[in-house]
C-alpha cells in the first residue's frame, strides 16, 4: 500500500467510526483563512473526470476577481443512489490526485468527506464547521441544480422554505451538460427563475444566485458512469484520455486490482 493509500484508508475509517461527525477534511486546509470565496465541488468522484475539472476551472474564472479556495467534497451518501465501486478510500485518493493537479496550477485546494446527501445539509455543515463567513459557492452540473430544486426532497416542507437559508447565504455555479434541456434553455434558466416563471415553487430571488456557465462541447457528455463502463469494457486509451486527466488514468492503471469491478 502507498503512503497516500494508508493515510486515506485511516482517515476514512476514523470518519466512519465517528458516528457524530458529518464532515471532515482529509487533505489540505483544516480552516479557510486566506480566501474570499470557497468553491465546493460535491461529487461521488467515481472517478473524477474532465467534466469536474472544467466545472472547477470555469467557476474559478467566474470569481477571478477574488482569492479562492476549492474544496473537493466526497458524499458517502447519495440523495438517490446506493454506492457503486470504487471503494471510498480509492475515490479519496483520486480526489487527492485531482487536488494536486490544481495545486500544480497554484490553485488552493482541499479534499473533504461528508455524510450528507442533500445540499441543504451540506450547506449547514460547511457553514458550521468550515466557512462561517465569506462566499460559499457550490459547483454543480445542470442536471444537479434541477434536482436540488425538486420539491420531493423536502416534503412535508415547501422547497422555498427548506432551501431559504441556503439560497440566501450561498450561490451556485452551474455548468451546462447534455441532458433534457438544450444548451440555450440551460443558459436561460436563471433568467427564467428571476422572471418568476417557476413561482411559487422556486422564488424569483434565487435567480441571481445561480451563475450558469457554458461547458466546452467536448466535455458536455463526460460522466463517471460512462467512464466506469468504458474501463470495464477495456476501451482504448484514446477514448479514456478524452474523459480523464492523465494523472487519474495513471492512478487507475497503477492499481494492483481493478477498482471499478
Ligand atoms: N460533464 C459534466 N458537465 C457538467 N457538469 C458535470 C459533468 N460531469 C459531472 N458534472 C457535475 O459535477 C457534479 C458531481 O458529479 P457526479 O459525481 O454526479 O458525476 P457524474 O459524472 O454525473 O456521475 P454519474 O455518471 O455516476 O452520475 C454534479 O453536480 C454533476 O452535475
Ligand atoms: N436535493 C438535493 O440536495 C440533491 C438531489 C440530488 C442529488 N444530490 C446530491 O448531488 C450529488 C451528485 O449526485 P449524483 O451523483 O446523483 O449526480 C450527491 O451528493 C447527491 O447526494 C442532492
Amino acid at each position: 500500500m502507498s503512503t497516500l493509500e494508508t493515510i486515506c484508508l485511516a482517515v476514512y475509517k476514523s470518519f466512519q467510526a465517528c458516528k457524530t461527525s458529518s464532515f471532515q477534511i482529509v487533505y489540505g486546509s483544516k480552516r479557510i483563512v486566506d480566501a474570499r470565496v470557497l468553491l465546493v465541488l460535491d461529487s461521488s468522484f467515481n472517478p473524477p473526470h474532465w467534466g469536474h475539472y472544467t466545472l472547477i476551472k470555469k467557476s474559478l474564472q467566474f470569481y477571478s476577481d477574488r482569492s479562492s479556495h476549492v474544496l473537493l467534497m466526497l458524499s458517502v451518501n447519495n440523495a438517490d443512489k446506493a454506492p457503486q465501486p470504487a471503494l471510498f478510500e480509492k475515490r479519496i485518493e483520486m480526489m487527492c490526485v485531482m487536488a494536486d493537479m490544481l495545486k500544480a496550477e497554484s490553485i488552493n485546494a482541499s479534499v473533504g468527506i461528508t455524510t450528507h446527501g442533500k445540499y441543504v445539509d451540506k450547506y449547514k455543515t460547511l457553514r458550521e464547521s468550515y466557512l462561517p463567513i465569506g462566499t460559499l459557492s457550490f459547483l454543480v452540473g445542470f442536471d444537479t441544480i434541477t434536482r436540488i430544486f425538486e420539491p420531493k426532497y423536502y416534503t412535508p416542507h415547501l422547497l422555498s422554505e427548506a432551501l431559504n437559508d441556503c439560497m440566501m447565504f450561498s450561490e451556485f455555479c452551474c455548468l451546462t451538460r447534455t441532458g433534457q434541456q438544450s444548451v440555450n434553455d440551460q443558459i436561460d434558466y436563471a433568467n427564467r427563475i428571476s422572471k418568476g416563471d417557476y413561482e411559487p415553487t422556486i422564488p424569483r430571488s434565487w435567480g441571481k444566485k445561480i451563475h450558469v456557465l457554458v461547458n466546452d462541447k467536448r466535455y458536455e457528455n463526460v460522466s463517471s458512469s460512462k467512464i466506469r463502463r468504458d474501463i470495464q469494457n477495456h476501451s482504448s486509451l484514446a477514448i479514456l484520455t478524452k474523459e480523464l486527466p492523465q494523472p487519474i488514468i495513471k492512478y487507475i492503471q497503477n492499481q494492483a486490482e481493478p477498482i471499478f469491478m
